[in-house]
């Protein structure tokens, strides 16, 4: 089984993890990808998303995926080292918006997600920072990898000063999830096992890595690891299997074909 994430966690500043990819160039553009501007925590880096036309209307909503003051140091520390791995297009940050269909570009929306919705989507449910789940995710498209920046407020509380295992499930559902959408388009969770090895204390930032595993016709199998910064504490660990819902274009494919 994929153990990749032993590798990030253990060291991100290892050149495991900063190894340019082949496929892509010096600049940070994927081939066949415009370039677009460098990333920084307002201007981030969002190659991927600025490719792709379905994200434009999306952008108008608020990013829920930047610093704000509640992030600890680690936490920004963190998120400061992925978004240098941004710069020459190995990793890509993803943006995060409080509802699900503000990530769906226009083109592949159904009738009733067109129009308004007050819904909001669970991990972005809380309008106070720090509360509740804060989050950034970075996807490597090379590696069919998401990882995500976890940092759980008091209010995820399970046993006391620990995340509630159904916040963690929340946090692995939705990484895996957009590793998943990545691939596949359309998709949703159809299984999702987790084995919960250390709880996860509140305030702390913990690195959730996921990685597509295999992709068999509609079904895309991830797996992903939960661990502590330093890499020396494993949270938990996952897998999960998503079935794609229609033939949509993954954005795996949108990529390649521009
Ligand atoms: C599009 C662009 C979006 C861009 C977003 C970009 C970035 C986002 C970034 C961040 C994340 C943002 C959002 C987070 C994303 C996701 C997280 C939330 C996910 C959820 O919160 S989601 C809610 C929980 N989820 C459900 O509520 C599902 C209920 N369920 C169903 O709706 C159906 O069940 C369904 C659709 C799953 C399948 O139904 P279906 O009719 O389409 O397909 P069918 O049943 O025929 O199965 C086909 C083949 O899969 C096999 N199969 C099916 N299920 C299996 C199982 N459990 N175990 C083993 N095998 C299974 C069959 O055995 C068959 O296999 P075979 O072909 O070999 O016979």
């Amino acid at each position: 089984m994929w153990r990749n994430c032993v590798r990030l966690a253990k060291g991100l500043g290892r050149s495991a993890v900063l190894r340019p990819d082949p496929k892509v160039s010096r600049c940070g553009v994927v081939r066949g990808l415009s370039p677009t501007a460098p990333c920084s925590p307002t201007a981030p880096c969002s190659l991927l998303w600025n490719s792709v036309t379905w994200l434009s209307q999306a952008r108008q909503s608020k990013d829920y995926a930047l610093p704000n003051s509640s992030w600890s140091q680690g936490m920004m520390d963190l998120y400061n080292r992925f978004l240098e791995m941004c710069k020459d297009g190995t990793w890509k940050r993803i943006p995060s918006y409080g509802n699900s269909v503000d990530h769906i570009p226009e083109s592949l929306k159904l009738a009733p997600e067109k129009e308004q919705k007050e819904t909001r989507l669970f991990s972005r449910n809380m309008d106070t920072e720090g509360l509740g789940f804060e989050y950034a995710m970075f996807l490597n498209p090379s590696e069919k990898r998401m990882v995500c920046l976890f940092q759980p407020g008091p209010y995820l509380e399970g046993h006391t000063g620990f995340a509630h295992g159904g916040s963690t499930a929340t946090i692995i559902d939705s990484t895996i999830g957009g590793c998943a959408i990545f691939v596949a388009g359309r998709v949703m969770t159809a299984n999702l096992s987790i084995n919960y090895r250390n709880p996860i204390p509140l305030g702390s930032v913990v690195l959730v890595d996921s990685k597509v595993d295999q992709v068999e016709g509609r079904k895309v199998f991830l797996s992903c690891q939960v661990r502590s910064i330093d890499g020396q504490t494993l949270h938990a660990e996952a897998t999960a299997l998503f079935i794609q819902l229609n033939s949509t274009k993954s954005l795996q494919q949108q990529m390649s074909s521009q």
